[in-house]
């Protein structure tokens, strides 16, 4: 992990969660007390829950954010929602271009950095993902793909306060699988130089979370890499115990 930039661990709760989750999202949020000075932690609930989580980490160094939202600011879009939405109902961040959504809905590097815009406009963080496959990890082309994500995918405007990257295997989603750390460290490297000559001295300082089957148990090896400045985590976030455990697996490196 890069000393200098604050390590980010942020739980992507997907389609699961009802409104008893909240005990959850309350140890989460007297957990992540005690570790807000060396690490920030952030919740991503389904957008029904965003309003009623917002307002119970009002005021605490929990953030809650969004998993999706649309480019457009309002209009006739069934079933969506806008950055402007979330902003207003409390939300500090939002995920765009997660590989399910690219998967499930077909979301291309264009429409993932008009969403990561729409962010940018209403004031909320975008948590930029992109990942390999399988397939092109065994064609060997992993590099090829995420230079090409990230270079479509990331609004010019980024800034190190407004844009975080999730670098997320496909593979490695939900699967128990992970990279070595020596493949993490690999494209974590490469990540950080497209941004730095890009984006200059804000991308040298901007996080790059690995996110994929992160768990209290490697999450201590994961975190210690290189350029890995925090986590996108997915099952593992369900249970406050979990979540916690990661996010000091975080602090502590
Ligand atoms: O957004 C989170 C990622 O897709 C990782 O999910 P996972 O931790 O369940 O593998």
């Amino acid at each position: 992990m890069t000393q200098s930039i604050k390590p980010l661990v942020a739980g992507n709760w997907k389609m699961n969660g009802l409104a008893a989750s909240r005990s959850e999202l309350e140890a989460m949020i007297a957990g992540a007390a005690g570790l807000s000075d060396r690490v920030d932690l952030a919740i991503f609930p389904p957008a029904l829950l965003v309003p009623a989580f917002a307002a119970a980490a009002a005021n605490t160094v929990l953030g809650v954010g969004g998993q999706d939202c649309h480019a457009a600011p309002s209009g006739a879009h069934t079933g969506d929602i806008s950055a402007e939405m979330l902003k207003d109902a409390g939300a500090t961040a939002v995920i765009v271009g997660h590989s399910e959504r690219r998967t499930d809905h077909g979301e291309t590097d264009a429409m993932v950095r008009a969403k990561a815009e729409a962010a940018l406009r209403a004031g909320l963080v975008a948590v930029v993902c992109i990942g390999e496959t399988l397939d092109e990890r065994d064609r060997d082309v992993t590099l090829d793909v995420v230079g090409t994500q990230l270079a479509g995918s990331v609004p010019d405007a980024a800034t190190a306060a407004t844009v975080v990257i999730a670098y997320e295997p496909v593979w490695a989603i939900g699967t128990g699988r992970t990279p070595t750390t020596d493949d993490v460290a690999k494209v974590h490297g490469f990540i950080r130089e497209k941004l730095a000559a890009r984006f200059g001295d804000e991308g040298a300082v901007l996080r790059i979370l690995y996110g994929g089957s992160v768990k209290p148990g490697n999450a201590a090896d994961l975190m210690a890499v290189p350029h890995v400045n925090g986590a996108l985590v997915g099952g593992a976030s369900l249970k406050a115990t979990d979540f916690l455990a990661i996010a000091s697996a975080c602090a502590a490196t």
